[in-house]
């Protein structure tokens, strides 16, 4: 369904993203893990079409290119519209024509009140909603769990799997590997660009083990905790 072959960004000189190769099909759910700066913005970018000038290529099956929820790792809010308003419009540039979201607020969120007016974690939760009730195909999702509460973060999972289960292509980041280890087919560490290792779920516990070495190794020892 989404082909990715040998994407590589530039910024300048420097190299961002460094010939990445994988393809996400119906009914899979793909994570993306790595440090602060490791491309993963950069990645969902460019898949969703924000970026331009990547060398490589990103091929979709035809109609899944009108059909991508993307989730911003900072979704944009607009100000002065209520939460039913947001949800209302996002819906609306899918030609899904709603008002009654009652049912569908699975997080509680006061959607009566301005957006803008939301915590973090609540424009987040909004900002996921609307992706959802747009009935996408391909979701990139850019750390969906980041800022949000615990129960809220089970909510997510559950909702990766019902993504699953409908058969949509799902992408999705976290700094938090279990939270991708509970919720994905395949995850792919990637560092400084390039996918350092990419496995599937019966390699999870031991890449995880793997991950942490490469990661941390005795840094914190430098503190000199005594
Ligand atoms: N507009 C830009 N101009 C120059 N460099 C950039 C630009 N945007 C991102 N970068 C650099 O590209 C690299 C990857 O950034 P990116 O935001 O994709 O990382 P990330 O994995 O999403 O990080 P984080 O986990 O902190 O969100 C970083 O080194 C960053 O400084």
């Amino acid at each position: 369904m989404v082909r990715v072959e040998n994407l590589s960004v530039s910024y300048g000189s420097k190299q961002v993203l460094d010939h990445l190769s994988f393809e996400v099909k119906p009914g899979e759910v793909h994570g993306i893990v790595g440090e602060n700066g490791a491309g993963k913005t950069t990645l969902f970018e460019s898949l969703v079409g924000f970026k331009k000038g990547y060398s490589g290529s990103v091929d979709y099956v035809p109609d899944v290119q009108q059909s991508i929820g993307f989730l911003p790792a900072n979704p944009p809010m607009i100000t002065k519209i209520t939460g039913s308003e947001y949800l209302k419009l996002v819906l609306l540039a899918r030609g899904i024509d709603r008002d009654d979201f009652d049912e569908s607020n699975i997080f509680d969120l006061p959607l009566n009140s301005y957006a803008d007016t939301y915590s973090t974690g609540m424009q987040k939760k909004l900002a996921l909603l609307g992706v959802i009730l747009q009935g996408n195909a391909f979701y990139v999702l850019d750390e969906p769990f980041n800022g949000l509460d615990y129960q809220s973060c089970l909510m997510v999972i559950d909702i990766l799997a019902e993504l699953r289960t409908a058969g949509k292509a799902v992408i999705v980041s976290s700094h938090i590997f279990s939270t991708l280890s509970d919720s994905c087919d395949y995850i792919h560490f990637l560092k400084r660009g390039a996918f350092q290792h990419s496995v599937g779920k019966e390699k999870f516990s031991e890449i995880e083990a793997v991950i942490k070495r490469e990661l941390i190794r005795d840094s914190v020892k430098g503190l000199g905790i005594r």
